[in-house]
């Protein structure tokens, strides 16, 4: 299939339709199959107020909990995360020269890796937690989802809906680094089983985080 062309949605915020070859797809599935077991377990993520977030999540390189990174996964087993593996930080940097021209240093040290089901959804966010404002990439493998990105002074409108599907990139940074953004709706049965995800959703986020 010819890829769709690249867009920019939002000045910094640049989306990359089946930017993902077909091999990278099944690695990045067989890989976070992986990562989802062990050292620390996909889990869903709960809340300080004591939500429990829909989407189950496992981390590289830093432990995100809310809203935090550690070295390790205090509010699941306490072990250390995996460790973010080189292939997939040159991928990250191969996503923001696409996206940008050039990649200057970027050296992502976490991926956050979320698993929607049919029903999982994520709310309007920013990813703030982070000491640092080089950009984020994210890579989506399976079903397509609805996402929301929007503006950095509110949840609300303005915003422009995209459909992430399967091997898409979104590269969102510069002016739009901290803006809100979110999961509404993830469609099921969209996906390609042949990457080796029979149903849901698979995104990855790398990001520096900033910290040492
Ligand atoms: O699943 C996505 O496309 C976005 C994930 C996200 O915003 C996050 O993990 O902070
Ligand atoms: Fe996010």
């Amino acid at each position: 299939m010819i890829p769709l062309p690249i867009r920019e949605i939002a000045p910094g915020a640049v989306h990359l339709p089946g930017w993902l070859t077909f091999d990278e797809r099944r690695r990045l599935v067989e890989a976070c199959r992986a990562w989802a077991k062990e050292p620390v377990p996909m889990r869903h993520t709960v809340l300080p107020r004591g939500g429990v977030m829909s989407v189950q999540t496992v981390c590289l390189g830093w432990h995100w909990q809310p809203y935090r990174y550690t070295r390790t996964a205090d509010d699941v087993n306490g072990r250390p995360v995996a460790p973010l593996p080189e292939w997939l930080a040159d991928l990250g940097r191969r996503a923001v020269t696409d996206a940008y021209g050039e990649a200057g240093a970027y050296d992502p040290d976490t991926a956050l890796i979320n698993f929607y089901d049919g029903q999982a959804k994520m709310g309007m966010h920013q990813d703030k937690d982070e000491k640092s404002d080089a950009p984020v990439v994210s890579l989506s493998i399976g079903d397509a989802c609805l996402f929301r990105f929007g503006n950095t002074e509110t949840r609300g409108r303005p915003y422009t809906d995209v459909r992430l599907d399967s091997g898409d990139a979104f590269v969102f940074g510069g002016p739009s680094r901290f803006a809100y953004h979110g999961v509404p709706k993830v469609y099921a049965g969209t996906g390609d089983p042949a990457t080796g995800l029979s149903s849901g959703r698979l995104n990855l986020t790398l990001r520096v985080t900033g910290l040492r």
